[in-house]
């Protein structure tokens, strides 16, 4: 073990009300808007491949041209009302927009810079309109802020003279004060998301990233805040160096999952970001360059994440105007329609403790600890379903979500493990069957036999 200083501030994991919320949310939307969707990936009509949020540095652009764009953002259709509407049917609990991604433009006005929302032609507070909105429909918002500043002249990499050091100083004093200020100006914000924060510059001030969160965590009661803000001393990250979790939960789960048999990854609080094409973050204009995940793609993502204890937050980036391209409109329906009939298997939902089968993904609702979610996404062709459970369960009912009054079939195999019937569901979603367990004192349950 390492003497670790600037490692874990609050131990883990949390159990105040904040960070319960945080996990019975399970589903979030992840917002990322800025300059970046004027030009959504096209510059000088030439498409580039790349992250479109990144066309600065895939197309060369000078920061003086790129900062320009700021005169032109006024999304003539920007209606927070109707994003949080959309949200909301779509049966997010929580919504993370970026204030500031890499390119330095803030969304909201900022007292410390003038590359923000204030000096576009659209002029008002964007960010407090979008919070505004989204808490209106019960939404819980976090801001989502990266560190990482192309726009600031002090932003350095690596701080290789005293010249790099001072100006990151100045770096740093400008970090912290716009968290502050963000956490003034919007008192109801549940979370901040850090990003940009893998650069030496970052991992070399460990002690700073310390007392940051030590400090807005004061500020602001119940705060929960992403593992990536973090490095220890000795520029460890997410982990300190002894491998304890910083922040309140893992997120490096960036477009990508962990195995789904996993369980050590149970064992924290962390969250799985994901783009709905394969790495287009902001607004790109041509979605036939890769791959696009369907309804049934992003369902199944979302409830294994809900089965391993982690959170899900579906990326969506709305153009330069300020709508959605219809393909986001469609998903977030046909997602949204099978959250309205399902969500009973998602919210505070988590781990079972049970093996992953193939048909599907175990998860338990956190107040009950005799009702067992089984999420089908691959029927067995003989219609049984093998579940096995721990040892020494009995199963008193197992029945559809959608037919409740209708006990399924059971066989059961040998100590807790049993087939479950269901040859008659005709639905091609992914559908929930709902195991009812004896609870441990019932008269039924076999105690186990003393010899
Ligand atoms: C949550 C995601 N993190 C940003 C990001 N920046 C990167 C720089 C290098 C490699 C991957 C990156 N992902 C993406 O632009 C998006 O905001």
């Amino acid at each position: 073990e390492k003497e670790v200083k600037y490692g874990q501030i609050t131990e883990l994991p949390r159990q105040d009300d904040a960070m319960k919320k945080w996990r019975s949310n399970r589903f979030g939307q992840f917002i990322h808007w800025g300059l970046y969707a004027i030009p959504g990936g096209v510059w000088k009509g030439k498409t580039y491949e790349y992250a479109a949020e990144f066309l600065k540095s895939s197309a060369g652009i000078s920061t003086a041209t790129w900062d320009s764009l700021q005169y032109q953002f006024n999304p003539i259709k920007f209606n927070a009302m109707a994003w949080a509407k959309m949200a909301k049917a779509m049966g997010v609990k929580y919504a993370t927009i970026t204030t500031k991604h890499h390119e330095g433009f803030c969304l909201w006005p900022s007292e410390y810079t003038d590359f923000d929302i204030e000096n576009t032609p659209y002029g008002k507070d964007l960010l407090g309109e979008f919070i505004e909105a989204y808490n209106a429909e019960g939404i819980d918002v976090s801001l989502y802020y990266s560190v990482l500043d192309w726009h600031h002249p002090d932003w350095r990499y690596k701080l290789n003279s005293e010249e790099d050091k001072e100006a990151f100083e100045r770096l740093k004093i400008f970090t912290k004060n716009q968290l502050l200020e963000l956490l003034d100006r919007y008192p109801t914000v549940k979370g901040l998301w850090f990003d940009g924060t893998w650069d030496q510059c970052w991992k070399d001030n460990g002690q700073f990233s310390y007392e940051l969160e030590k400090k807005l965590k004061e500020k602001h009661p119940g705060l929960v805040v992403n593992s990536r803000m973090r490095a220890d001393e000795y520029g460890s990250r997410h982990f300190d160096s002894n491998g304890v979790l910083m922040g309140d939960y893992e997120s490096g789960y960036e477009r990508r999952l962990p195995n789904p048999w996993d369980i050590e990854v149970t064992k924290n609080d962390w969250e799985c970001c994901m783009t709905i094409p394969e790495n287009q973050w902001g607004y790109h204009k041509d979605w036939t360059l890769t791959h696009i995940k369907t309804a049934n793609e992003l369902i199944e993502m979302l409830v294994q994440c809900t089965s391993q204890n982690g959170n899900f937050l579906l990326n969506f980036g709305p153009t330069g105007e300020g709508d959605f391209r219809e393909e986001e409109v469609k998903l977030a329906k046909e997602i949204g329609d099978w959250m309205d009939d399902n969500s009973s298997a998602i919210y505070n939902c988590g781990y079972a403790g049970l093996k992953k089968q193939g048909w599907g993904y175990f998860t338990q609702n956190n107040d009950s600890e005799t009702t067992i979610n089984m999420v089908v996404f691959n029927k067995p062709i003989n219609g049984k379903y093998r579940v096995k459970l721990n040892k020494g369960s009995v199963i008193k009912k197992a029945y559809l979500l959608s037919k409740p009054d209708k006990a399924l079939d059971l066989e059961e195999i040998s100590n807790g493990e049993y087939f479950i019937e269901a040859k008659k569901v005709k639905t091609k979603d992914p559908f929930v069957i709902i195991i009812e367990l004896e609870n441990k004192d019932s008269k039924k349950f076999h105690q186990k036999a003393l010899t």
